[in-house]
C-alpha cells in the first residue's frame, strides 16, 4: 500500500540543519498496522507530516527520498484527473537500462539505497521514483505518478503508485483528504472551537464524498455512532468543548473516517488520555481497521501500545531506524540495545525495585550519520562504535516477518573485526 524508501527530511536553520528523518525505508501493507516508536525527539512525527506532504519551512523532504502510494483505484483516479503526470513503465522500461543509470553522476545512489545488492537487480521504477527527475528520465513538474498499463485509458491501469514526495497543489490536498488521514495526539489541533461537532464531520464529508445536506447529517449521526459516541444524534449538534477528551478523540477518528480514507496516520492519538480511555480508543481503532480495511500507520513512545496494536513495528532512534520486525518477533527477540532498552522501560517489567530507563536523551541528528547515533547511550558499544556507521543487517526471525537491525554487533555469527568490516566496507555477506 505505502512504500517509503530513502526517505530523507531536513530542516535548514541558520544555526545547523537537522536531519531529523535521516535515510529510513519501511513499508505498509494493505489491512495491516504498523507501529513506529522512539523517544521524543527520533523524528516519529516528521516521518508522519513528510507522508502527508505536511512539512513546513525550513523543512524538507530531500531529492532521493521517495514516498510511494500503491492502490489501483487511486492510481486510477489520479490518472484521469491528472492525465498529464502519467508516466508509463513499460515503455521507459524499453528505452533505458537500469544499470547504467548507476554510471551518471546525477545518481547520488548505489543499489544499496535502494535495498538491493546488485546494480542489475534494482527495478527502474525505484529508481524513477526517487531520481527521475535528476536523470532527466521524467519531467521535473509533470511526473507524480507512475502506472504500469495493460490497456488504454485509466481503466486500463493494472498497477502502479502515486509518487507522494512528486505532489502538489490540488493533487497534494486531494491525496491527504481522500486517501490518508491524519489524528493527533491533541485533538483539539484539528477541531475547530466555534463549530458543531457535527458540522465539522459533515464539512469533511461533503468535501472529500460529496455528500451534503440531510444526507450528510445522518451520515455524521452514524459516523459518530461507529465511534462509539452515545446518544450520537444530539451530539452532533454540540460544540467540542462539551464533549470529555476521550470523547473529542472519538470525534476527531469520525471526522478522518467522513474522508473514507484508506489509510491512517496515528500520531500518539491516547497519549493525553488516561488508561481506560486509552485502552477503549485503540480498541476502536481495531474494530475499525476490521471492519474497513483500514491500513493503519500508529506512531507512540510506548512498547506498550505497540505490543496492543502493531502487526511490525520500525524503531527509530534520532532519524534512523535501527530496528524493524514482526510485533511477536521484537518483543520475543529483540536485537538492537536500543530496543532492548525501551522494552526494559515498559512498567511492570523491570526486575529489581529500580525503574530501567535509558540514561541521557535522543541526541539532535545536526551531522551526517558516520558512526552508531545510540553508541553514546549504549551499554554495549565498544570502539568502533563512534567511527563505523551500521547498516541494517537480517536477522533470523520467529515468525513470518522480516527481522532487521542496524548494529555493529551482527551478524552474529562473525568475528568482531569481519562484522567492522561488513559494516564498513558494505560487503556482501556472502564473502564471510
Ligand atoms: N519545525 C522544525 N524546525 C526545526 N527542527 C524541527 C522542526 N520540527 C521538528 N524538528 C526536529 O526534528 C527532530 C524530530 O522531531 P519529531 O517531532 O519528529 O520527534 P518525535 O519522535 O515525533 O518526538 P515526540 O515523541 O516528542 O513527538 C527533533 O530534533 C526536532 O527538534
Ligand atoms: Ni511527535
Amino acid at each position: 500500500m505505502l512504500k517509503v524508501q530513502n526517505l530523507q527530511t531536513a530542516f535548514f536553520t541558520d544555526k545547523e540543519t537537522i536531519r531529523a528523518v535521516d535515510g529510513i525505508s519501511f513499508d505498509i501493507r494493505l489491512g495491516e498496522t504498523v507501529g513506529i516508536v522512539g523517544e521524543s525527539g527520533s523524528g516519529k512525527s516528521v516521518t508522519a507530516r513528510s507522508l502527508m506532504g505536511l512539512v513546513e519551512s525550513p523543512g524538507r523532504v530531500l531529492d532521493g527520498s521517495s514516498i510511494q502510494f500503491h492502490e489501483p483505484d487511486t492510481v486510477r483516479q489520479y490518472a484521469s484527473d491528472f492525465s498529464s503526470r502519467v508516466v508509463d513503465v513499460p515503455d521507459l522500461e524499453e528505452r533505458y537500462d537500469v544499470a547504467e543509470l548507476f554510471d551518471r553522476e546525477e545518481l547520488a545512489a548505489t543499489p544499496e539505497t535502494f535495498g538491493y545488492d546488485n546494480r542489475h537487480e534494482v527495478p527502474l521504477v525505484d529508481v524513477l521514483a526517487a531520481y527521475g527527475p535528476e536523470l532527466d528520465l521524467i519531467d521535473d513538474k509533470d511526473c507524480v505518478f507512475v502506472t504500469r498499463r495493460n490497456g488504454d485509458g485509466p481503466s486500463g491501469i493494472s498497477d502502479g503508485f502515486v509518487e507522494i514526495t512528486q505532489l502538489e497543489g490540488e493533487s497534494l490536498r486531494r491525496m491527504r483528504g481522500d486517501h490518508i488521514a491524519m489524528v493527533f495526539q491533541d485533538p483539539l489541533t484539528s477541531l475547530n472551537p466555534v463549530y458543531t461537532v457535527g458540522n465539522q464531520i459533515k464539512e469533511a464529508l461533503s468535501l472529500h464524498q460529496g455528500i451534503t445536506g440531510r444526507d450528510a447529517t445522518r451520515e455524521a449521526a452514524r459516523l459518530l455512532e461507529a465511534v462509539g459516541i452515545p446518544d450520537a444524534r444530539r451530539r452532533i449538534k454540540e460544540y467540542p468543548h462539551q464533549f470529555s477528551g476521550g470523547m473529542r478523540q472519538r470525534a476527531v477518528i469520525a471526522m478522518a473516517l467522513a474522508c473514507d480514507p484508506e489509510m491512517l496516520i496515528c500520531d500518539e492519538p491516547t497519549t493525553a488520555l488516561d488508561v481506560t480511555i486509552q485502552a477503549q480508543i485503540l480498541d476502536l481503532l481495531d474494530e475499525l481497521q476490521d471492519t474497513r480495511d483500514l491500513s493503519i500507520m500508529f506512531i507512540t513512545h510506548d512498547m506498550g501500545v505497540i505490543a496492543e496494536t502493531s502487526d511490525r513495528v520500525n524503531v527509530m532512534y534520532a532519524g534512523e531506524i535501527v530496528e524493524s520486525a514482526g510485533v511477536k518477533s521484537l518483543f520475543a527477540n529483540p536485537k538492537h540495545p536500543y530496543t532492548e532498552g525501551l522494552l526494559g522501560s515498559i512498567p511492570g517489567q523491570q526486575t529489581g525495585d529500580r525503574l530501567n530507563t535509558i540514561e541521557g536523551n535522543v541526541p539532535t541528528p545536526n551531522e551526517p550519520a558516520t558512526y552508531c547515533r545510540f553508541a553514546p547511550r549504549c551499554p554495549k558499544a565498544f570502539d568502533e562504535c563512534s567511527a563505523v556507521h551500521p547498516r541494517a543487517v537480517d536477522i533470523e526471525s520467529t515468525d513470518a516477518e522480516d527481522h532487521t537491525a542496524a548494529c555493529l554487533l551482527y551478524p552474529e555469527e562473525l568475528s568482531e573485526q569481519q562484522r567492522i568490516d561488513y559494516h564498513e566496507l558494505s560487503t556482501d555477506m556472502e564473502k564471510y
